[in-house]
């Protein structure tokens, strides 16, 4: 599997910012979108483009468009919400597809409660969303579910991976690239990645 940790200062300054215990909702909402667009750039760097002929105030000239594969972004409820609008302003004509997962407590497996997908899936980029790569359940559940119907090209985007969520990933899904804004210890005995965001759905949320 793909995994690119992005290194980009600004993504170092945010991530750190982001881990603050007294920080408020505004701030970790502001900061996860900031940090989605931020690694949408870096998810976006292999897209094809294509020269075409426009006219210009100055006559015709020639131009770059992103040609080829249309793209779906996938946020995981609820938190990978949280991450849409930073990826929307970077990619604002993509289709979205949304899929319901949660992490039963007691067993940490995932819980798949909604889906409603965009259509041509196979012909699209799938980009899915989730602040948080714990167990990496729930991003095994969402990819399970977009390739069974038709997902081909499918890219991860987390603000936070456990090394236990990234070998499942890289186990159950090879081909799939992983773009994370960091790579933390461990996992504690509930689950939570250390030393982590706490519950990022809870933070975007205001719930709790
Ligand atoms: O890698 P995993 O072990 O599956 O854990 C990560 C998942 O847990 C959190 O969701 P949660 O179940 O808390 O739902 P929420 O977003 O509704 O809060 C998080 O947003 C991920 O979806
Ligand atoms: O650390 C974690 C693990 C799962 N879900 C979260 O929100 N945080
Ligand atoms: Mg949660």
């Amino acid at each position: 599997m793909k995994l690119l940790q992005v290194k980009h200062p600004l993504v170092k300054h945010k991530i750190g910012l982001l881990r603050a215990a007294d920080i408020s909702t505004k701030q970790f909402r502001q900061l996860t979108a900031e940090l989605a667009s931020l690694l949408t750039y870096e998810a976006t760097k292999d897209l094809l483009t294509e020269t075409v002929s426009i006219e210009t105030w100055s006559g015709a000239v020639e131009i770059e468009q992103i040609q080829g594969k249309k793209v779906t972004i996938v946020p995981i409820l609820r938190a990978g919400l949280g991450m849409l609008d930073g990826v929307l302003e970077l990619l604002p004509n993509a289709r979205i597809s949304v899929v319901g997962v949660y992490r039963d407590e007691a067993t940490l497996q995932p819980v798949p409660y909604f889906q409603k997908l965009a259509a041509n899936l196979e012909q699209r980029i799938a980009i899915v969303v989730d602040p948080m790569l714990a167990t990496g359940g729930s991003m095994i559940a969402t990819i399970d579910l977009l390739k069974q119907q038709g997902a081909k090209h499918i890219k991860a985007l987390v603000l936070v991976a456990a090394p236990e969520g990234i070998n499942a990933l890289a186990q159950a899904h090879p081909d799939v690239e992983l773009y994370t804004a960091a790579t933390d210890r461990c996992l504690n005995e509930h689950g939570y990645i250390l030393p982590g965001l706490g519950d990022a759905g809870d933070k975007l949320f205001g719930t709790k």
